[in-house]
C-alpha cells in the first residue's frame, strides 16, 4: 500500500468554557449563566481536526483517509489535556506527539456570550501552550517523512521561527497562518511556500490600511508584496466576499464565497479553509486556484453550523 501523505501541526491546543448570559456582568456583579459548555479549541487543534477530518470519511469504511495527520504542541497534566488528546484521536489526528507538561495547565478560553446580541469577551490563559519551546518541539514536527508543517501564531514565536528556518533546510513546506497577526521577521517570508492571512493579518503583515482590501487591484498589491519578500503562495481570506490568490508564477484571482447559503456561526471557517487547503498541497499536482476553490466550498459548510471542531465536514460531506 502507497504511504500516505504526512501533515504536522505544530500549535496551540484549548479548553473554550463557554458561558451564556442575559448581559455581560458589571464590576462585582454574579450573574447565573443559561447555559454553559465544554468544547475543544485552540487555532492548531482546530486546524488539525480540520485536515483529520476532511482528510476521512464519518463512517470511517467506505472512503480509505488520504492523510496521515499529526499534532505537535502541549498540555497541562490535567483533564482538560487527556479530553484535548482524545478529542483528536476521534477526528483521526493522531495525538501521540503531544508533551503532557507534569504541573502545567491545559490553556483555557473563558468566554462570556451575550446571548441577546451574541457578543463576546474572552479571557485567554495560553498556560501549557506557552511553554511549547526547545529544540524537542520542532523535532517532533519536523519527524521523518512529514511532508507539510502548519503553524499559526499562539504557541511562542521563537519556536514557530525556529522550525520554519529548520523546515526550509530540510525540504519541508510550511504553510504559516499567522494568527493572531504579530509582525514577523523578514527572513520568514524569503522560501515560505504557504501564507494564509484573513484581511486584518493582511493588513497588519503586508503594512496597510483594512480599507486597500476592498478591491482587487488593492489585493492584488498586498498580494504582490508578500511574493516580493519570497512567499511562494499567498492566499487572503475575505469572510463573506470569499478568497484572494496568488502565486509565484503571477497566477491570480478573486474566488467570490458560496451563495445562498445560510450563515449560522464563522467561527473554524478559516481553520476549515486551511485544512482543505493543506489536503490539496500533499496531494499531488498542487494547484492553487483548484486548492483555493476547494477550500472555500469546505469553509462553506463550516459556516451553516454551529460550533468550531463540531462544524467542520467530513470528507465525504465535500466530496
Ligand atoms: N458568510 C460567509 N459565506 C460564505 N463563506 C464564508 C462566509 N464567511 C466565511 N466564509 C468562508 O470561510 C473563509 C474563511 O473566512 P474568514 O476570512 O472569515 O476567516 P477567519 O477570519 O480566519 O475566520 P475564523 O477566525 O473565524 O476561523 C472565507 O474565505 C470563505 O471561503
Amino acid at each position: 500500500m502507497a504511504t500516505l501523505p504526512k501533515i504536522t501541526i505544530l500549535g496551540s491546543l484549548n479548553i473554550d468554557l463557554v458561558s451564556y448570559v442575559p448581559h455581560h456582568p458589571l464590576p462585582g456583579e454574579t450573574l447565573s449563566a443559561t447555559s454553559f459548555k465544554v468544547s475543544p479549541g485552540g487555532k492548531g487543534a482546530n486546524q488539525a481536526v480540520a485536515c483529520g477530518k476532511l482528510s476521512r470519511s464519518s463512517s470511517s469504511s467506505s472512503i480509505p483517509p488520504s492523510a496521515q495527520i499529526k499534532m505537535v504542541g502541549a498540555v497541562g497534566s490535567d483533564t482538560y489535556g487527556t479530553l484535548l488528546l482524545s478529542n483528536l484521536s476521534s477526528y483521526g489526528v493522531d495525538p501521540t506527539l503531544i508533551t503532557s507538561i507534569p504541573n502545567a495547565k491545559t490553556g483555557i478560553a473563558i468566554i462570556i456570550v451575550d446571548e441577546p446580541t451574541g457578543e463576546n469577551r474572552i479571557v485567554l490563559s495560553a498556560e501549557a501552550n506557552n511553554l511549547c519551546s526547545g529544540q524537542e518541539f520542532i523535532e517532533k514536527a519536523l519527524e521523518k517523512g512529514t511532508d507539510l508543517l502548519i503553524m499559526q501564531l499562539e504557541i511562542p514565536m521563537e519556536t514557530v521561527l525556529a522550525a520554519t528556518e529548520e523546515a526550509k533546510r530540510r525540504g519541508i513546506k510550511v504553510l504559516l497562518n499567522p494568527a493572531p497577526a504579530k509582525k514577523l521577521p523578514e527572513e520568514v517570508y524569503q522560501g515560505l511556500a504557504h501564507l494564509i492571512v484573513n484581511e486584518t493579518e493582511a493588513s497588519i503583515l503586508g503594512e496597510v490600511d483594512e480599507r486597500e482590501l476592498d478591491t482587487e487591484e488593492g489585493l492584488e498589491r498586498v498580494s504582490e508584496g508578500f511574493i516580493k519578500r519570497g512567499v511562494e503562495n499567498v492566499v487572503i481570506t475575505l469572510g463573506a466576499r470569499g478568497v484572494y490568490y496568488m502565486d509565484k508564477s503571477g497566477k491570480k484571482g478573486l474566488v467570490e464565497a458560496e451563495k445562498g447559503i445560510k450563515v449560522v456561526d464563522t467561527t473554524a471557517a478559516g481553520d476549515t479553509f486551511v485544512g482543505r487547503y493543506a489536503l490539496d498541497v500533499v496531494g499531488g499536482g498542487f494547484d492553487i486556484e483548484v486548492a483555493v476553490k476547494k477550500g472555500n466550498k469546505a469553509s462553506a459548510i463550516t459556516v451553516q453550523r454551529a460550533g468550531a471542531q463540531d462544524s467542520i465536514p467530513w470528507k465525504d460531506e465535500v466530496e
